[in-house]
């Protein structure tokens, strides 16, 4: 079969306010960021499928016979872009040789692969070399097995010529259309599944479409109207699984749920004020009331997330820290450590912002102001990545 090979990027992202409850059918604010993940995928004439994964350091090959051998006798159709082919998940941990529950990094990141591989070139297995590398912490809250998850559906339904490269022959780099976006995310949900076990959708929809997003139940709408956002991301390093946190929160809600789910009912209010809050700020000139607005809900669901069950001390840490620089923080993604973000003002001052990044480094943790807003998944020629800095297996 003859492969279209690919470049292809997508961005991380940060959860303003929803996450978990988002899991549950509420309201989710998320941002794309200025941090991607690059895949690219070569055609060969090896007989063997590659895979390069520097991040987790996971460099593995197969062959391609080997890998027809866990495809249907019967030409069955596999797992459709709807729905997760429990049997093929089955056979593919058997073959990687991992238990239903793992939480091994390389296991779930190789599971997605084949699945979505297996998937995507059901008809004629190709032999090809799937290099990944991300400027985003793995495991940390920035949404990188969705960025993953969305770079492998692009780059094989692309080389697959399910759809189209949208590169024209003067552009470097370039987006799908809304029908093939569709196709990426829908895919790119069921690498998340794998990863995940029981994802909202939200990270995947980010990596896909960028910008800032509403998220409830599988819809997306796309927020047009909102303020330039200052935002402080910090990792507190402190390594989590997002399966687990979201495993955890499930488990508090059948134990306590007229608790638990009032408290998911207010992050989805905090959410809509949020929402509301942001589409006033850019209709009128954003006063400091408005900021006001913003870190109170900040601390609200600061709190809520702690009574769920996915904060940490160093969370705790994070927020007490910046707080004595009056700025307001909140974990974002999972929690149970990993990242969370701090809201500047725009009158807060670059001594504070400097002084607040370097107090935060003498907790240990990696303190950056971030960009929000960035493209969602592009293809891009080699050439536009020559002066990237990017890892030479990319280039
Ligand atoms: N660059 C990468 N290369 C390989 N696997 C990745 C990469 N980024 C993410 N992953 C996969 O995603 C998993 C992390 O997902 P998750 O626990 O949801 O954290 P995050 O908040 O970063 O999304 C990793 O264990 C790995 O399986
Ligand atoms: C906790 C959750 O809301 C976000 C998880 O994000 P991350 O994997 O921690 O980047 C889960 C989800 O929405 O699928
Ligand atoms: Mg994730």
């Amino acid at each position: 079969m003859q492969i279209k090979e690919c470049i292809v990027s997508a961005p991380g992202k940060a959860i303003l306010h929803g996450e978990h409850a988002v899991v549950h059918g509420k309201v989710a604010l998320a941002v794309s960021l200025n941090l991607r993940t690059y895949l690219r995928l070569q055609a060969t004439s090896t007989s063997k499928v590659c895979i390069n994964l520097p991040n987790i350091n996971t460099f593995l090959s197969w062959d391609v016979a080997v890998l027809k051998q866990l495809l249907p006798d019967s030409g069955a159709e596999l797992g459709n872009v709807n729905e997760l082919d429990a049997e093929l998940v089955r056979m593919l941990r058997n073959f990687v040789g991992v238990s239903n529950g793992t939480l091994d990094t390389r296991s779930m990141a190789i599971l997605a692969f084949l699945y979505i591989y297996l998937c995507v070139f059901a008809k004629e297995l190709p032999s090809l070399t799937v290099s990944v590398w991300s400027e985003l912490p793995t495991g940390a809250g920035l949404g990188s097995s969705a960025a993953y998850s969305v770079c492998l559906a692009a780059a094989m339904l692309s080389a697959s010529g399910t759809i189209p490269s949208p590169l024209s022959d003067q552009e470097n780099t370039a987006r799908w259309g809304e029908v093939e976006m569709e196709l990426i995310n829908r895919w790119a949900f069921q690498g998340e599944r794998i990863i995940h076990g029981n994802p909202s959708g939200v990270d995947n929809a980010v990596g896909t479409w960028g910008g800032i997003l509403r998220y409830r139940s599988g819809k997306i709408t796309a927020l047009s109207r909102v303020p330039m956002l200052r935002i402080l991301l910090t990792n507190t390093k402190v390594p989590r699984s997002t399966k687990v946190l979201v495993a955890g929160v499930k488990d508090k809600m059948n134990k306590f749920p007229s608790i638990i789910n009032p408290v998911l009912e207010s992050v989805d209010a905090v959410s809509c004020t949020c929402e509301q809050t942001l589409t006033e700020m850019a209709s009128d000139t954003p006063t400091p009331e408005h900021y006001n607005v913003l870190e109170e809900l900040i601390d609200i669901n600061q709190h809520h997330l702690n009574v769920i069950g996915v904060g940490h001390t160093t969370l705790d840490t994070l927020c007490q820290v910046t707080l004595a620089r009056g700025l307001h923080s909140k974990l974002t993604g999972a929690g149970g450590g990993g990242c969370g973000i701090t809201l500047l003002r725009p009158e807060t001052e670059c001594s504070v912002i400097q002084n607040t990044i370097q107090d935060l480094k003498d907790c240990g943790y990696d303190c950056w102001e971030t960009r929000i807003g960035a493209a969602g998944v592009q293809q891009h020629s080699p050439l536009a990545l020559h002066d990237s800095g990017l890892p030479s297996l990319l280039l």
